[in-house]
Order: C-alpha cells, then structure tokens, then sequence
C-alpha cells in the first residue's frame, strides 16, 4: 500500500537543502536499480532554492547524470529562454551546471516552438514525447521515480487550478488557457499522468502556503485543492517549512 509522509523543517533553507539531498539520494538510488532515472521538475519559487541546493551539494557529483530523464510538470506557455518558463529557471538554477545527455531533458514546447502559439498543440506534442520514452508494454508514460511539485497559495498543483476544466481532464498532457495565476496560458500534465509516479513530493514553504497544505491534508476535493488530488503509487511525501504547515493538525504531523 502506498505511505504518505510529512516531514516539517525548521525554515526555507534548511527545507530546500533537506529536498536536495533527498532528490540525490532518490536519483543514486533509481539509478542502482533500473540504470537510469526519471525526475519531474516543477517551478516556483522553493523549487528554484531546491535546484540551487542541489547544484551546490558535493553528493550530486555522485548521480550519474547523463543517465538522468528531466521533465516538467508544467510550464508558463512563453517564448523559449523567456525569464518566467519553468524551463529557464531550472537551466540557470540546476541543469546547466550539470553533465546531462540533451537528449534526456525534455522541456515542454515554447509558444515560439514547432506549434507556434498553439497550447493545445504543444500539449499534444509533450503527450508524444512522454509516450515515445514508455516501456514497450506499459502506459503511454516513462517511469517517473519521483515528481516534485510547488503548492500554490489557492492549493493549485503543476499548473491544475482549483475548479478549472483543467482539474477534470484525463488526457495526458493539458494546455491551461484563462490561469488565475500569470501567465494565462500553460501546459501540464494532468492529474492522473501526477498520479502514476513512483514518489511525489509536495514541496512548501511559507505562511501564504499554510492554508492551502492544511486543506489538502485535511481531505480537500481534489477539483477545489487539487493539492489533495495528488499522490505517488508507492509514496507522497509532503515537505513543508514550519510555517507552511502551520495548520496541518498535530496528528498528521507525524506521518513518517
Ligand atoms: O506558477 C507556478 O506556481 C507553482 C507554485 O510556485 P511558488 O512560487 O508559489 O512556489 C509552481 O509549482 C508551478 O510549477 C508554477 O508553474
């Protein structure tokens, strides 16, 4: 049966540094078992702290990278190189300063891409890519050790807003159009393709975030918190700061 954990640090650094060293250790492990490793990366603003860290760790050096699978959970449907794509973040913070094969990363389409400014194209473009990286056999998915995801203030995930078509849709890959969050057009895999990982980690930190964690661990629907809608076949981790998990309730606090 699948576990869930909680697992509280002291503040954002001592988080992102903790997450780091987990996402190494996961990564080696993967790597152990199968010879290779798939991660899904998300954006915001702890991630890029995470990346940093990870970055920075001596024990990264202990990952084979170029045996590593990169993809995304979501992206801002902006040009290439743009400041706000999750794509950019990630390159400046972790994955230009790592010996990776190009052919492993795979960033979802730029809105100056091969679709052009087409969401629904890029969409299905990135579902193509996914099913081209499954094992013969399986879903039309790569095995995904672990997938990390940011938690939004309104309890959004990836980029699955709360009440929004898109927290209905079972197609693999979907493009968002009308975000409540900038900017208003993004692409993401949806909540079932989240759910088939083998480990997901909900990653905050912050009192903006506390609400939003509290819900969605108190058994939120998932189409109002898609938070609580998420969750990984063998593991959900959450790993939050003091304050994010402010109104999580004592006894789940515990869950290991
Ligand atoms: O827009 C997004 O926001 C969320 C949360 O970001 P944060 O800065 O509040 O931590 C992020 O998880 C998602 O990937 C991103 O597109």
């Amino acid at each position: 049966m699948a576990e869930t954990g909680v697992v509280v640090h002291a503040d954002p650094d001592v988080l992102a540094q903790a997450v780091a060293a987990r996402l190494i250790i996961k990564l080696i492990d993967a790597q152990a078992e199968r010879g290779s490793a798939g991660v899904v990366l998300t954006g915001g603003r702890v991630a890029a702290a995470v990346y940093r860290a990870v970055r920075d760790l001596p024990a990264s050096d202990a990952v084979d990278w170029s045996r590593v699978d990169v993809w995304w959970g979501d992206e801002r449907f902006l040009p290439a190189g743009d400041p706000d794509r999750n794509e950019t973040q990630a390159r400046a913070a972790l994955l230009d300063a790592l010996p990776l094969d190009p052919a492993r990363v795979h960033p979802m389409p730029a809105s100056d891409g091969p679709d052009g400014a087409d969401p629904e194209a890029a969409a299905a473009r990135y579902a193509d890519t996914l099913a081209a990286a499954a094992k013969p056999g399986h879903a039309a998915l790569p095995h995904f050790d672990v997938l990390m995801l940011g938690v939004g203030e309104d309890g959004h995930v990836a980029s699955v807003f709360p009440e929004h078509p898109v927290a209905y849709e079972t197609r693999p890959v979907s493009a968002v159009r009308g975000s409540p969050k900038p900017p208003p057009i993004r692409t993401t895999l949806t909540i079932p393709t989240i759910n088939t990982a083998e480990e997901v980690w909900l990653v905050a930190a912050g009192t903006d975030k506390s609400k939003a964690v509290g819900m969605a661990m108190a058994g939120g629907g998932p189409v109002q918190v898609p938070a609580a809608g998420v969750h990984g076949v063998e593991r959900t981790l959450w790993l939050l700061d003091r304050a994010a998990a402010a109104e999580v309730a004592p006894r789940l606090r515990s869950l290991r």
